[in-house]
């Protein structure tokens, strides 16, 4: 069986080490606060951001909900972000996705302040990312990076899949490898013969949200699987792998639950707690 990458075992281990740094911030006087806006009620959401507020509280991080009505209009939301991007009591800032139809969420990052910007989503940022100039990256990219430098697996000259283009973190995750000179694809609906892509691939990266997309027979003996899918079937979590078909072949394979989803909300809190540390540093 391969090794499982234990995403819940470092997110401990990281947020342990961030609590000490964030008690020294406070003996400074620097109390880190982050704003989440959220617009509706999904019900995920609302797991999502009182697991974020667990954690934040662990830290010593204050989080502050705004929770706004469904039939909430674009403009009430920028006008929230205007308010919080002048407020010098917030360090950062976050909207929960996925948002309402109405609201156009490529426009509202447009408006967010690049250095609130925890989730690493405003154009600035990401434009950084490709660039290699490092300020915020979104959250879950940043803990698939950290999960496979603790298990020491070297990306480079590597045939990366990546499965899945969001924003959060196809792309994203596209853009780390690649500087870690992987040979890097991105799959997705369109794409032509994807078995092919699969068959070659030394790790595989799945953020689809589509259960039991990847399957042993896909996947080339000894290969790392990243599985970043959250799927609720029959009252249970899985991600896009079939684990248990998969965990045999596989030389590495994250779980679901337990792999990256911990790391993404512990990496959410690094964001802060940088961000929160550069604004005092320009003070
Ligand atoms: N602006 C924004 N930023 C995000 O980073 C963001 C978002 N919106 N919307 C939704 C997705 C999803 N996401 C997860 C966070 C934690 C777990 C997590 O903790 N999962 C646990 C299990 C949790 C459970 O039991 O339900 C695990 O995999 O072990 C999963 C998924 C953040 N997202």
């Amino acid at each position: 069986m391969g090794t499982i990458l234990d995403g819940k075992a470092l997110a401990k281990l990281k947020a342990d080490k961030l609590k000490e740094k964030v008690k020294i911030l406070k003996e400074k006087g620097i109390n880190p606060l982050f704003c989440v806006i959220n617009i509706g009620e999904n019900p995920a959401s609302q797991v999502y951001i009182r697991s974020k507020g667990r954690l934040a509280k662990k830290i010593g991080i204050e989080q502050k909900l705004y929770q706004l009505p469904t039939n909430t209009q674009e403009s009430e939301v920028a006008e929230l972000i205007k308010k919080l991007n002048a407020d010098p009591s917030v360090d950062g800032m976050m909207i929960q996705l996925p948002v309402p139809e109405q609201i156009n969420i490529t426009n509202l990052m447009e408006i967010i302040d690049p250095s609130k910007d925890v989730d690493g989503l405003t154009p600035a940022n990401s434009g950084r990312l490709w660039q290699g100039h490092h300020f915020v990256e979104p959250a879950t990219p940043d803990g698939i990076i950290a999960l496979i430098d603790h298990y020491q697996i070297d990306l480079e000259g590597k045939n990366v899949v990546v499965i899945g283009r969001s924003d959060i973190v196809g792309k994203p995750i596209a853009a780390l490898a690649l500087e870690r000179n992987a040979t890097v694809t991105i799959l997705h609906s369109k794409t032509q013969n994807p078995e092919f892509y699969l068959k070659h691939a030394d790790v595989i990266i799945s953020a689809v949200g589509q259960a039991n997309l990847i399957k042993a027979d896909m996947i080339k003996e000894g290969a790392v699987i990243v599985d970043v899918g959250i799927n609720h079937v029959d009252g249970h979590l899985v991600g896009d792998v079939d684990f248990d078909d998969v965990k045999n072949k596989a030389g590495w394979i994250t779980p679901v639950p337990g792999g990256v989803g911990p790391l993404t909300v512990e990496f959410l809190m690094e964001q802060v707690v940088k961000l929160a540390r550069r604004r005092n540093d320009r003070k």
